[in-house]
């Protein structure tokens, strides 16, 4: 699972210690924006079998590139209207967020050459971090070619339906983990810990 919008080094690696497979850090415009500065710092505070992922949402392939280099970031989540021949250009290994708009958006998240698809709340002109779910059910039976992330307004009360009912490879949350805005170490133990109580259970 993955904790996203972490802002310093601290968090990110309390949250690594708590269970978090990934860390992400957001480099795309909002509340949750970190500098290449201080991403190389929480990058360098997580210990090394988590892994590093830089959100960015429409940002020039070179950049991209220069970023993920200077931080030392594993993968790249692309949460805006990056084509499948951008994915493949960047050379970097990609998670590609597609909204959660209709079943026709969601089947051709397939054209992505992506290590993963992470599908999230369609909020029209807000790239991500809403803190609002959607119709899970709208992923029933949906054959996907990637491993699917399930995103949207997670939280620790709701995760455990999520994960019963798409049973996604993997799960990421940011608003739902967060008291005023902020990173909170109880809630991020709360969400790893059922996550995982529903995992085993599903595991038989
Ligand atoms: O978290 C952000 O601020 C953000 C900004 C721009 C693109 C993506 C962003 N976060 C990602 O959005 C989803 C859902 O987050 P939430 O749990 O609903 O708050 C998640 O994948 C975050 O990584």
């Amino acid at each position: 699972m993955k904790i996203c919008g972490i802002r310093d080094a601290r968090t990110g690696e309390a949250a690594a210690l708590a269970g978090a497979d990934a860390i992400g850090m957001v480099f795309a415009p909002g509340r949750r924006r970190v500098t290449p500065e201080q991403a190389r710092e929480i990058c360098q505070a997580i210990p090394p079998l988590v892994a590093r992922v830089g959100v960015f949402v429409d940002t020039p392939a070179a950049e991209v590139r220069q970023i993920a280099q200077f931080c030392g970031l594993d993968l790249v989540q692309l949460h805006g209207q990056e084509s499948p021949a951008y994915c493949r250009e960047l050379g970097l290994r990609c998670i590609k967020a597609i909204p959660a708009r209709d079943r026709q958006t969601l089947e051709q998240a397939n054209l992505y050459p992506v290590a993963a698809l992470l599908v999230d709340t369609y909020v029209k002109g807000v790239a991500g971090g809403s803190g609002i779910a959607f119709n899970w059910h709208l992923l029933e039976n949906l054959p996907l070619q990637a491993p699917l992330i399930l995103a949207g307004g997670l939280n620790p009360a709701n995760i455990g339906r999520a994960v019963a009912l798409v049973r996604p490879y993997g799960v990421d949350v940011s608003s739902g983990v967060e008291v005023n805005g902020e990173k909170d170490l109880q809630l991020i133990k709360a969400f790893i810990k059922r996550a995982r109580e529903v995992c085993a259970y599903a595991a038989g």
